[in-house]
């Protein structure tokens, strides 16, 4: 897409949170990553939330699920509203995923961390913010 003509919002990022749940006014202007690199609007839709895969759930499902790549363009220098709801694992809480997650004969994908930790990780590190997905859950806890 030419960005020239557009302003973006939000940068690339992934949510570092389990889940998260959002709502956006009728300007729109979120945009996810297709499997394929593509970036796809997500129309905003009267009444709906939209549901996003984060890291923490990412990391749990041993890769299973994958926590979407999004940002925010507009299209035009307007203000938007939106309210995101980022549901995350308590602070202390290890994150490993189960062996019949992992399922027998597969790889484990990322070693056990603590949550608050990627947290930490991700606020310590410029990449790790919204500029653009520099640092993931995969740098911080992939097993190599
Ligand atoms: O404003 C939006 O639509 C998205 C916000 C978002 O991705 C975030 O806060 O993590
Ligand atoms: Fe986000």
């Amino acid at each position: 897409m030419d960005l020239d003509n557009h302003i973006e919002g939000l940068g690339m990022h992934t949510d570092m949170s389990c889940i998260t749940i959002l709502y956006q006014d009728e300007i729109g202007g979120l945009q996810v990553k297709t499997h394929e690199g593509k970036w796809i609007d997500i129309s905003p839709s009267e009444g709906s939330l939209v549901v996003n895969i984060g890291d923490m759930m990412q990391a749990w499902s041993n890769d299973k699920l994958r926590s979407s790549e999004h940002r925010v363009i507009l299209k035009q220098p307007v203000n938007r509203f939106s309210l995101a709801f980022f549901w995350c694992f308590e602070d202390e809480k290890v994150i490993m995923a189960p062996n019949e997650v992992v399922g027998e004969g597969n790889k484990r994908v990322y070693d056990p961390f603590v949550c608050k930790d990627y947290v930490k990780f991700r606020e310590n590190n410029q990449r790790g913010r919204f500029e653009k997905v520099g640092y993931t859950v995969r740098d911080f806890a992939g097993i190599k």
